[in-house]
């Protein structure tokens, strides 16, 4: 089972998900997608954020009758920092293929994520290219280091079995959806999932509406 990994907080989720996520299952050969809706991001301020079962029904209502499955599994793994979120998922699903995915923004600020090589080293990252980021990408300290394991996504697709350290970087058709600009547009928008508590579908976890972000 190949199984492309994306992260984020989904501040909400919105239909540039989606539609990078559907590509990059086609060009990656992916049999599905989890979306890893944080409990936190180490990186990012808490105001502003969500609560967690807020945005973890934004992401299914994005992802419906899609083989892309939301998740907030960091809460019973117990971890935020990637390194360790990879690490307990290959752990837990030992015959799984792993693909950690992420747009542009996310690998030209990669270096600075905990242990950002070691991650490298735990699965392949597919990067999307996402528009007002791709130059800073190319010329961050991170890629200076992860351009030598560089694939197209046609080889890595035929690939038998993966391995890592490998980088695929991907350029669709370029989608300018971002959560800020809903939240600048709409700052209420988490108002519609308030009360309502939420089943996590790959742990079975009920998230509480009243949990914090
Ligand atoms: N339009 C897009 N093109 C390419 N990648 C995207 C796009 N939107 C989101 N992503 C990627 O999806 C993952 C999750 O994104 P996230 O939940 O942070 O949404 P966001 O729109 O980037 O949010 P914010 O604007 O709050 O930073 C990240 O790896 C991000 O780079
Ligand atoms: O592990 C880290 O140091 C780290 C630093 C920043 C971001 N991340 C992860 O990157 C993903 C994207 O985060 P975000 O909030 O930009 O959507 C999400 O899964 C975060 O947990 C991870």
């Amino acid at each position: 089972m190949r199984t492309g990994l994306l992260g984020g907080s989904f501040n909400p989720a919105h239909g540039g998900h989606r539609r990078i996520t559907l590509f990059a299952m086609t060009a990656l050969g992916l049999d599905e997608a989890w979306w890893l809706v944080s409990p936190g991001n180490p990186l990012k301020p808490k105001k502003g954020m969500a609560p967690l079962a807020a945005r973890l029904q934004s992401a299914q209502l994005q992802a419906r009758r899609a083989p892309i499955v939301p998740t907030a599994i960091e809460t019973e793994l117990g971890t935020r920092y990637t390194v360790n979120t990879l690490g307990a998922l290959k752990r837990r699903y030992p015959t799984r293929e792993f693909v950690w995915m992420m747009g542009s923004d996310n690998l030209a600020q990669f270096h600075r994520w905990k242990d950002w090589r070691r991650i490298a080293r735990t699965m392949p990252i597919a990067v999307i290219a996402r528009p007002g980021y791709n130059g800073e990408a190319m010329t961050s300290p991170a890629m200076a280091w992860l351009r030598r394991y560089k694939v197209s996504a046609a080889r890595f697709r035929n690939r038998g079995q993966w391995s890592a350290p490998a980088l695929v970087f991907m350029r669709f058709d370029p989608d300018q959806r971002s959560a800020t600009a809903i939240r600048r547009a709409n700052a209420e928008w988490a108002d519609a999932f308030r009360t309502t508590n939420v089943r996590d579908p790959l742990t079975n976890r009920l998230i509480a509406s009243q949990d914090a972000a």
